[in-house]
């Protein structure tokens, strides 16, 4: 809650009372959080404790059963074109065209989201991504860990004020996880809002500023890293 005469700006991502059921199944039990651009949010729990449930609602992809969501003050919808326009989202399933190249993937996105010179940017997110020299390559070719940098880079290659991320680190090796974070805290200092759900404690560590720990659809845990992780006993 913020003090009065506080002066910080609004959130930008605002979930208030946040709620999902499945018929008589609470997957996640009222919720609140806030994100102001460049900052970083954590999710921490156990498959099945409900950060994705949590990431789908905060990316207007699923509608909580009850309170609500806002992205700058407006509804999260995923057919909102301003949200579509200003969220983009790395899920934890790589889905692809068989038939279309790594660049054209890119190409594809980079499109879709009008963006100007988009043939040097998309070069420079490929080398970025250590996927230059699998740019002409297509999906079926790919390691799986080729496979999540090509979802990272499809999100970066279209502008974002709000970045959210399922399990981003999945498949990568420890080079490509380093760069990860690299990557992630580089986007909160061009003022991106990040809220990501991850297993490693150490992503958390490297680039959150808060960290929310879930447990069976309930938050059991909230404040900085250091102090969540203490609190839940992975960290003295
Ligand atoms: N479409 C659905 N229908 C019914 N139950 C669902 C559905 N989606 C999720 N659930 C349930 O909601 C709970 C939370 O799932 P969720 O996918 O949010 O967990 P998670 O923390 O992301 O897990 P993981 O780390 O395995 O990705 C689980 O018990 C899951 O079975």
């Amino acid at each position: 809650m913020a003090a009065q005469g506080d002066t910080a700006p609004p959130p930008l991502l605002r979930l208030r009372g946040v709620s999902r059921s499945y018929g008589e199944r609470k997957a996640l039990h009222p919720l609140d959080l806030d994100l102001q651009r460049g900052s970083c949010t954590a999710l921490f729990g156990h498959n099945g404790s409900g950060k994705s449930t949590l990431l789908r609602i905060a990316s207007g992809r699923d509608v909580p059963t009850g309170g609500s969501a806002l992205f700058d003050g407006r509804p999260v919808a995923e057919d909102d074109p301003e949200v579509r326009a200003r969220v983009a989202v790395v899920g934890d399933t790589v889905a692809t065209y068989p038939d279309l190249t790594v660049r054209e993937h890119l190409e594809l996105v980079a499109v879709a989201h009008a963006v100007d010179d988009a043939h040097a940017w998309i070069d420079h997110v490929l080398a970025d991504r250590r996927l230059a020299d699998h740019a002409h390559a297509l999906p079926g070719s790919l390691s799986s860990g080729q496979l999540q940098s090509l979802l990272l880079a499809a999100a970066l290659v279209r502008p974002r004020d709000l970045l959210v991320l399922d399990e981003p680190e999945q498949r990568l090796d420890p080079g490509a996880r380093r760069r990860l974070a690299e990557l992630l805290a580089a986007e909160k200092a061009d003022g991106v809002a990040v809220l990501l759900a991850t297993h490693q404690a150490e992503l958390a560590e490297a680039v959150a500023d808060r960290m929310i720990a879930l447990e069976d659809g309930r938050l059991v845990a909230e404040g900085t890293p250091a102090d969540v992780l203490r609190e839940l006993g992975i960290r003295a």
